[in-house]
């Protein structure tokens, strides 16, 4: 059998083709009632499939978020594993947002619903948390090598409780955030053109510090939500990643969602902001 290509490598080919945005699938109350659609499953399948079915094309990555559709119960998440296949249909790369981690055992369950493709919800990447340690992490990393997957990695996070945990700091002075990218650098080392195991970075923080052991320099790919909504801009990208700007991902749902429900309406939104970002690396 014949390994399958990385999420790194499939990653940087989707991004030289369509540029960098991931555009985030968020179906909040709030937007479907912008839309005209009823909070309610009927609701959430018309705005998730007709903002998928309009972005995919355009977007090297889609990001649904878990959350919105769990809020339904099994049926949400039936509409959660349609979103993904008619994202991939349209050629946009999936990574599911639920920021999941556990003990290891648990994770692997996690591992095996996310990133095994024999799973109806499985993605080409998830974002996992690595708060009970980064080697609980373990699952997920040998479940992604396996599948040709990849993992973004919560390290400085988009929220501004984050930096109480974040910045803390640890053993070799090191803060937490930069001690989990030094787990990153080593999962991705020798990885060209990078590696698959990326970290979450947000687009509102103040600039990492070299004295808290932030390197960005870890070799994968750097998703960056609050771009948008949150405030984040392109100068913002700018300001914080500097150099490993050619490897971050900006991430913005709810700005662009908030062009719907025209279909043309919202692939101008994302083609206008991927342009926008077309000087950044
Ligand atoms: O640090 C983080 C990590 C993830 N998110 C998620 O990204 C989107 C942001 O949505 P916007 O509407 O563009 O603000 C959302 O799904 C978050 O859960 C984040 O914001 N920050």
């Amino acid at each position: 059998m014949t390994a399958p290509t990385p999420f790194g490598t499939r990653l940087a080919a989707a991004v030289a083709d369509r540029g960098p945005l991931c555009a985030g699938i968020d179906p909040h109350a709030g937007l479907l009632t912008a839309w005209g659609l009823g909070d309610d499953l009927a609701g959430l399948e018309r705005f998730a499939l007709t903002a998928t079915e309009a972005l995919a094309p355009v977007c090297s990555v889609l990001k649904p978020q878990s959350a919105f559709f769990e809020r339904f119960g099994s049926a949400g998440v039936a509409v959660l594993e349609r979103v993904i296949a008619t994202a991939r249909e349209g050629g946009a790369l999936v990574l599911l947002d639920v920021k999941r981690g556990d003990i290891g055992s648990t994770s692997q369950a996690y591992a095996d619903a996310y990133l095994d493709p024999a799973s109806p919800l499985a993605a080409d990447a998830a974002t996992v948390s690595p708060y009970l340690g980064f080697g609980s992490l373990s699952p997920f990393v040998e479940t992604a090598q396996r599948h040709g997957a990849g993992l973004f990695v919560l390290a400085l996070t988009s929220n501004p409780e984050g930096p109480e945990v974040q910045h803390a700091r640890i053993a070799g002075a090191a803060s937490v955030a930069g001690r989990m990218l030094d787990h990153l650098r080593a999962l991705n080392a020798d990885a060209a053109p990078h590696g698959s195991f990326g970290a979450v970075v947000g687009a509102t923080i103040a600039e990492p510090a070299a004295e808290d052991g932030v390197d960005l320099d870890f070799g994968g790919p750097i998703l960056a939500p609050g771009f948008g909504a949150q405030g984040g801009t392109v100068d913002d990208l700018r300001r914080i990643f500097g150099a490993a700007a050619a490897r971050v991902l900006p991430s913005s749902s709810r700005e662009i969602l908030a062009a719907g429900p025209d279909p043309v309406a919202l692939r101008d939104a994302a083609v206008r902001t991927t342009d926008a970002l077309a000087g950044l690396a």
